[in-house]
């Protein structure tokens, strides 16, 4: 692969002004440094490759252009000073010439990626069509290419700028690599889920399904995608299996992305290359059914949240504050929420499931989420074809692995610690073995959060729960005691600078990884107003946040099914 090639036989073209052999091998294209050219010098440095798998497009421009003549081509004084010259050199004969300009993705940092243009020269029209023609059906040959893409455009997604991205940002690339697609912007929220729901684009030959805007307008494509691949409605019994029909994408564009982030899609042309170039990973996928009967109520591909994050979400969508405060809005509430600190009493019932590839022996790993695997490209864990097998790796691992990280302490985050003053949920946290499988734990919460992937963004790099995976086919449920306002701040905080949970929480905080997971509130006596010491049963609850919308109904049974969708993104790179 690293010899000079035999000029006689292989074919050449121009590049930069320098002449290359050209050199088809396996999975990459070659440009070989000649002998007759400047390069010859140094070789090697000048020689080029490109991955197949990176070039997004191939075209060919056939010119005519006029052919130097002999005299012209030895340089003279005039070439140097041509505003002496004042007519144009002389010319003789015309020749055609082709060009093939290749659109190929370049990687410019981790998680970013560009398409860069290369243009190959040659005389040998024979041969620059015949390359163009090997290199065209070798792309196209890759199955892994969507073939024809529907784009779901949320107008108001990342306020209001998700349809200018489309236009300025996405549309300009899809029309340079010629690609198949068509796109709706919605008109109103559920839109997109509607309309995967109600038309016929399987028979229409769609099969990628790209939602841009943010975490909210993917989750519609994906409710939209997982019912139309059911034949009946789905209930907590039911077994949902991976399904190729399409592969879904999200281009990010919303007020957080934590979807997009979670899956190494830095930006939105670096997402759209994802998309055009077929790459693509498997994502687990969360359902949330109604506790008492057993119906679906939303599927989530990263968050489930209820206590300080779902109060913020419901004060957040009062109409008052959307109508006059657009993104701000979740800042108010979130101090409105955070003031407010309340927490609830609940009662959480968790089955860890057989052999699980990311725990070690106990379903309560001690050191989570503060040290462990990051989840990230060709993550390890993620994949684990048989999650029973024995010969799964552990996590951690081992501390000289880039994947491992380990908390720092932060001197803001220590100070604060300091001045904690203890916390307000006293009773003791109580946990009960129900059977071998099922956990029962109650207590009053401050937070319960169960997530499938870390739930990370720009804001957070190392998100909610940094250890979780994509793919591992466990939820990591983080149970967040009731705490007071320092410890709640404390914590807060330590999500954006990317500080584990289980540093600043301590005892505060119970992390465990599970396949499922019932959540029911707990009626607690409660004294009449009048005094009297007749007591009633009531119920302190709030909303759940799935993915940035809300659920109302407070005891719900979670599944998790694993890699249940392909998403266009190679997982996160460093
Ligand atoms: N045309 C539309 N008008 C209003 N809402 C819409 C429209 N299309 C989709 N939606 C809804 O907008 C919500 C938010 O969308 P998304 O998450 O994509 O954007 P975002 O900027 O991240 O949102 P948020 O402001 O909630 O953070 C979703 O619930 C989605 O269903």
């Amino acid at each position: 692969m690293d010899q000079v090639p035999d000029y006689e036989h292989v074919n050449t073209c121009l590049c930069d002004g320098i002449r290359y052999g050209v050199v088809l091998a396996e999975d990459r294209l070659q440009l070989r440094v000649g002998p007759d050219s400047p390069g010859q010098l140094c070789p090697e440095g000048l020689n080029k490759e490109y991955l197949f798998a990176d070039i997004l497009s191939v075209k060919i421009i056939v010119s005519e252009v006029e052919e130097p003549s002999s005299a012209s081509s030895v340089l003279s004084r005039l070439d140097f000073f041509p505003f002496r010259n004042a007519s144009p050199s002389p010319r003789q004969n015309t020749t055609n010439q082709s060009k093939i300009v290749l659109c190929i993705a370049r990687r410019r940092e981790p998680c970013k990626w560009r398409p860069h243009s290369l243009i190959l020269t040659t005389e040998n029209l024979a041969f620059g069509q015949q390359l163009c023609d090997s290199l065209k059906e070798t792309i196209a040959g890759s199955s892994n290419r969507p073939k024809r893409l529907m784009f779901f455009v949320n107008p108001v997604s990342g306020g209001g700028c998700a349809l200018k991205i489309f236009e300025k940002r996405v549309i300009p690339i899809l029309r340079m690599v010629d690609t198949r697609f068509s796109y709706i912007v919605t008109t109103h929220a559920g839109h997109a889920k509607q309309w995967l729901l109600q038309e016929p684009w399987k028979a229409e030959g769609y099969d990628g399904l790209i939602a841009v805007g943010g975490d909210g307008i993917f989750n519609e494509c994906l409710e939209g995608f997982i019912r139309s691949e059911q034949d009946e409605d789905v209930t907590v019994t039911s077994d949902l299996t991976p399904s190729a029909t399409a592969t879904l994408g999200i281009i990010p564009a919303g007020s957080t992305d934590s979807i997009g982030y979670c899956i190494g899609l830095g930006d939105a042309c670096s997402a759209l290359i994802h998309v055009l170039l077929g790459r693509s990973m498997k994502l687990d996928v969360g359902a949330v059914f109604q506790e008492a009967s057993g119906c679906l109520l939303r599927f989530f591909c990263a968050f489930l949240g209820y206590g300080f994050f779902s109060d913020t979400l419901k004060t957040s969508e009062k109409r008052w504050l959307r109508r006059y405060f657009g993104k701000t809005r979740y800042t108010l509430a979130g101090a409105q929420t955070f003031f407010r600190n309340k927490s609830y009493d609940g009662h959480v019932t968790y089955k860890t499931g057989d052999a699980n590839p990311c725990n070690s022996s106990s379903d309560l790993d001690p050191e989570y989420p503060d040290v462990g695997v990051f989840c990230a490209k060709d993550c390890t864990v993620c994949s684990v074809t048989d999650i029973t097998s024995p010969e799964v790796p552990q996590s951690p691992n081992s501390p000289s692995s880039p994947d491992v990280f380990e908390s720092t302490e932060s001197p803001m985050l220590s100070s604060i610690e300091a001045d904690t003053v203890e916390l307000v949920g006293t009773s003791d946290t109580e946990v009960t073995t129900s059977s071998e499988d099922w956990n029962n734990i109650s207590d009053k919460f401050s937070n319960v959060i169960a997530v499938s992937l870390c739930c990370g963004s720009a804001k957070s790099p190392r998100g909610l729960a940094p250890a979780s995976h994509c793919g591992d086919g466990r939820l990591d449920v983080l149970l967040v005691r009731a705490i007071g306002r320092v410890k709640l701040l404390n914590y807060l905080v330590s999500i954006s600078r990317g500080i584990g949970p289980k540093r600043v929480l301590g005892k505060n905080l119970r992390a465990y990884r599970v396949s499922e997971l019932i959540f029911r509130t707990t009626k607690k006596p409660k004294e009449n107003e009048g005094g009297g010491r007749e007591a009633s049963m009531a119920v302190a609850s709030t909303v759940w946040n799935c993915d940035g919308e809300i659920i109302t109904e407070a005891d719900i049974h979670v599944k998790v099914y694993r890699q249940l969708i392909t998403i266009f993104g190679s997982g996160r790179e460093f």
